[in-house]
């Protein structure tokens, strides 16, 4: 599914080049949920962005489904996000002038679905985020939960290979946050998708199959003695 091998990316500040990646690999196999753990500016989100092509890497190489991405152009980049990756992020990113149900339809609408089809798909998964009333709504008519409820279903409704989550909870209360990841759990499993997990949160790394943790740009398998 993915393969990251040897990553490294740093940034410049003023002369200075700061390391946040140094030599990362790590694989992902279809259907399971591996969950990146690290504390802030560990190179989290960064990774994460190098996985789904967003931002490339100094060094190393990343495989999609069996894409080498630096051998894509932007267009073709594009595309395979569009089919292959649905992304949640931790401050929804929902767009504020599209109803619920819009917001939902439109990876459907880029992957050019047809209408009745986009209307049945999308009935279908505002029932089962329970946000069946909440069609007409827009995004600042909803609480967070909801919100993020919205976006769950967004970055689902196309049914990609891959679901990319940045700190999915952490603009969440915590009884909200525990239902969120418990609603993101259940429809992975039910839909057998591979999920990679962005957090800080050892609570929120317990859904995943597999634990690893970013430190001082390196990568390790299993929390080990963080204490975050
Ligand atoms: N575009 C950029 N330019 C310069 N520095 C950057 C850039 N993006 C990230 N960084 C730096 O790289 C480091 C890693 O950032 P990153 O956002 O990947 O960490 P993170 O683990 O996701 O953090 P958090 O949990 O706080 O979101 C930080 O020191 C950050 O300041």
């Amino acid at each position: 599914m993915l393969r990251a091998s040897r990553l490294h990316k740093a940034y410049r500040e003023g002369r200075e080049l700061h390391p946040v990646l140094d030599a990362v690999s790590l694989e992902v196999v279809p259907g399971e949920c591996v969950a990146l753990l690290g504390r802030s500016g560990s190179g989290k989100s960064t990774l994460l962005n190098m996985l789904a092509g967003i931002d490339r890497p100094d060094r190393g190489t990343v495989e999609l489904l069996g894409h080498h991405l630096a051998e894509l152009g932007e267009p073709a980049l594009t595309l395979l996000r569009r089919r292959e990756i649905g992304f949640v992020y931790q401050f929804f990113n929902l767009i504020p002038t599209l109803k619920v149900s819009e917001n939902l339809a439109l990876p459907l609408e880029l992957n050019g679905v047809g209408g009745r089809d986009i209307a049945r798909r999308v009935g279908t998964l505002l029932e089962r985020l329970g946000l069946g009333s909440r069609s007409r709504a827009y995004p600042d008519q909803l609480s967070g939960g909801e919100q993020q409820r919205v976006a769950i279903g967004r970055a689902l409704i196309h049914q990609p290979s891959l679901v990319l989550a940045d700190e999915p909870t952490g603009n969440l209360d915590a009884e909200t946050g525990e239902q969120i990841l418990a609603l993101l759990s259940e429809l992975f499993h039910e839909r057998n998708q591979t999920l990679v997990l962005v957090t800080h949160s050892l609570a929120v790394s317990s859904i995943a199959d597999r634990v690893l943790t970013l430190d001082h740009g390196q990568i390790a398998e299993s929390p080990g003695d963080f204490s975050w």
